[in-house]
């Protein structure tokens, strides 16, 4: 099992697709103010860990920080919730809720085509979630069965469709250099004003949406081919024609959606609506005012007259439509080139195009900023991605993460490092304290007193619960550096002097000797300086008078203990 952050463990792969490979995860713990959702220890995840290439591509990790919040903050009941979003050396990931349910794609290959009913309200309630995100400004651009997860598919139990993968197109459409000239899609629900590199909006989401509810009702989308740029070339100039299963009032709908024209195509919140009145009308237990309603759908289908416009895609009218997509034809220009690093284009089957195509990074014609320069191939993209001897960035704002994370580190992982956790010792009992005067005579007495100061504040800290608050630490990094703590350490050696602290009286002792010494010189000075030992001792020395004087006393005792000996 892998780590992710420190937060998440994967623990099995769900399912690989172009951008990345997403896995069943565990929380191990709860995640930072950071994310969306904390979560609680044990909780199953879903974590799609981007591909190397994408993480390593300086614009993406970039795009990635800077769209955290947007991707967060997108919460409805038909999208699945992105909890939280990982950037942790070289790994991408963004972590979402689980769904315990097949793809749409899947299982629209297991179960065959949606009755007419059934395909309309399924797609109502992508229409409402692509309403929400595009009234949030968040265009999916991806849209397509393989993104929309079935929770609800047990017995009994009523199907519910849940859109993944926002922002993960956006995120691989880089308005880096390197990228101008590209597209992120996939080949069979790619817009025409996509594939020709012209501006996009919402209206993007909405053809997508309108393949979609073709391919749910007939098995296949409209547009395929033997390569994805016969699919994109039929999403240009071919319009779909109407299968006989699709009742009249929903290939209205359909068709509205696949207008070529962006501004012709109605709004998602239009369309869910306009599709639950199909749905109504379609149904065999249908009224004639349900099946009356559901003819005059169009009414409903106006073309939106506010659509969501997606960032960084190309100005109006920059495209060159004779250069609208690259061509193979030798001698064309620009030209397609399949080994580029990432200008990948792996399906060139007979199904290509299908719906079983993953997402792809595909050179269009033309790109933001500019129309398509028709002498220019398309430049393979350098392997270290754009910029690679320039600072990028990202770098900055990677190496702040990280800077950030040294600090909590040092607070949260190493307490005994913890400066703040120490100090309470070094404000010791006061015999500690004259030790420490002790030991370090040579330090100059401002520096001592430096440190009582604090000793004093940090007393309480003794006291306190850990020091996880983010302001405490910050004196420490400029406080005195660590190894000066070590001599205070030391003091335990001054413990070896014992004389003076553990016999008591000791003191006492040495003063009465002093004063006997002082007493007997004192004594033998006036002896020898005076005429005394002339007056009392017949001028007997001082040492003769005196061991005179001590046999009489000892004399004197002795009698004293009685005549009988
Ligand atoms: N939140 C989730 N919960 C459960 N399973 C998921 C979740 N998200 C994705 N999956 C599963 O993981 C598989 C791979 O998902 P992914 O989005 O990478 O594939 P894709 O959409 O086919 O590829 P791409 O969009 O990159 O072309 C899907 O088929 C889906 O079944």
């Amino acid at each position: 099992m892998r780590p992710v952050g420190s937060k998440y463990l994967l623990e099995e792969p769900l399912g690989r697709g172009a951008t990345g490979t997403v896995w069943r995860a565990s929380q191990r713990e709860t995640a930072g103010a950071e994310a969306a959702v904390a979560g609680q220890p044990g909780e199953t995840v879903a974590i799609k860990v981007l591909k190397e290439e994408l993480a390593n591509d300086a614009d993406i990790v970039m795009r990635f920080l800077r769209e955290r919040s947007v991707l967060l903050r997108l919460t409805h009941p038909n999208i699945v919730r992105t909890r939280d979003l990982v950037v942790e050396g070289d790994l991408l990931a963004l972590v979402m809720d689980l769904i315990d349910g097949p793809d749409l794609h899947n299982y629209l290959r297991s179960n065959g085509p949606f009755t007419p009913m059934a395909a309309s309200l399924l797609t109502a309630q992508i229409a409402d979630a692509l309403a929400a995100s595009h009234a949030d400004g968040v265009v999916h651009r991806d849209l397509k069965p393989a993104n929309v997860l079935l929770a609800g598919t047990g017995e009994g139990q009523e199907m519910h469709p849940m859109l993944t993968d926002f922002g993960i197109a956006r995120l691989a459409d880089s308005p880096g250099l390197t990228r101008t000239q590209e597209f992120v899609g996939t080949p069979a629900y790619v817009a025409p004003e996509s594939a020709e590199g012209r501006p996009q909006t919402s209206a993007v989401d909405i053809y997508g949406a309108g393949i979609m509810l073709y391919e749910l009702v007939t098995g296949r989308p409209p547009f395929a081919g033997n390569t994805a740029l016969e699919v994109l070339h039929r999403h240009l100039s071919e319009e779909p024609r109407r299968p006989s299963t699709v009742p009249e009032p929903l290939w209205t709908v359909i068709e509205r959606c696949l207008r070529k024209r962006p501004e012709e195509r109605p709004s998602a919140e239009s369309l869910g609506r306009a599709l639950r009145v199909v749905a109504a009308g379609v149904g065999v237990h249908a009224s004639a005012a349900q099946a009356e309603a559901a003819l005059g759908v169009a009414a409903l289908l106006a073309p939106d007259p506010a659509p969501a416009p997606v960032p960084d895609t190309a100005p109006a009218g920059s495209a060159d439509p004779t250069q609208a997509l690259p061509t193979n034809a030798p001698g064309g220009t620009p030209s397609y080139d399949p080994a580029a690093p990432t200008n990948v284009m792996p399906t060139t089957g007979a199904n290509a195009g299908a719906n079983a195509d993953p997402t792809q990074v595909l050179p269009s014609g033309s790109g933001p900023g500019g129309g398509a320069d028709p002498t220019r191939a398309m430049p393979p993209v350098p392997p270290g991605g754009p910029g690679q001897d320039d600072p990028h960035p990202w770098q900055n704002q990677m190496r702040a993460a990280r800077d950030r994370n040294e600090q909590t580190q040092v607070q949260y992982l190493d307490p005994s490092e913890d400066p703040l956790r120490r100090r309470p010792h070094r404000a010791a009992p006061p015999q500690q304290y004259q030790q420490q005067q002790y030991q370090q005579p040579q330090q100059p007495p401002q520096r001592r007193r430096g440190r009582q100061q604090p000793q004093q504040y940090q007393q309480p800290q003794q006291y306190a619960p850990a020091p996880h608050h983010p302001q405490q630490p910050q004196p420490q990094r400029y406080a005195p550096p660590p190894q000066q703590p070590e001599p205070r350490r030391e003091p335990r050696q001054r413990s070896s002097n014992p004389n003076r602290m553990k016999i008591p009286g000791l003191g006492c002792l040495k003063g009465c000797l002093f004063v006997i010494v002082v007493l007997v010189i004192g004594s033998w000075l006036v002896w020898e300086l005076s005429p005394l030992k002339d007056w009392i001792a017949d001028g007997k020395g001082y040492w003769d008078a005196v061991s005179g004087w001590a046999k009489d006393i000892g004399q004197w005792i002795e009698d004293l203990g009685g005549p009988s000996s």
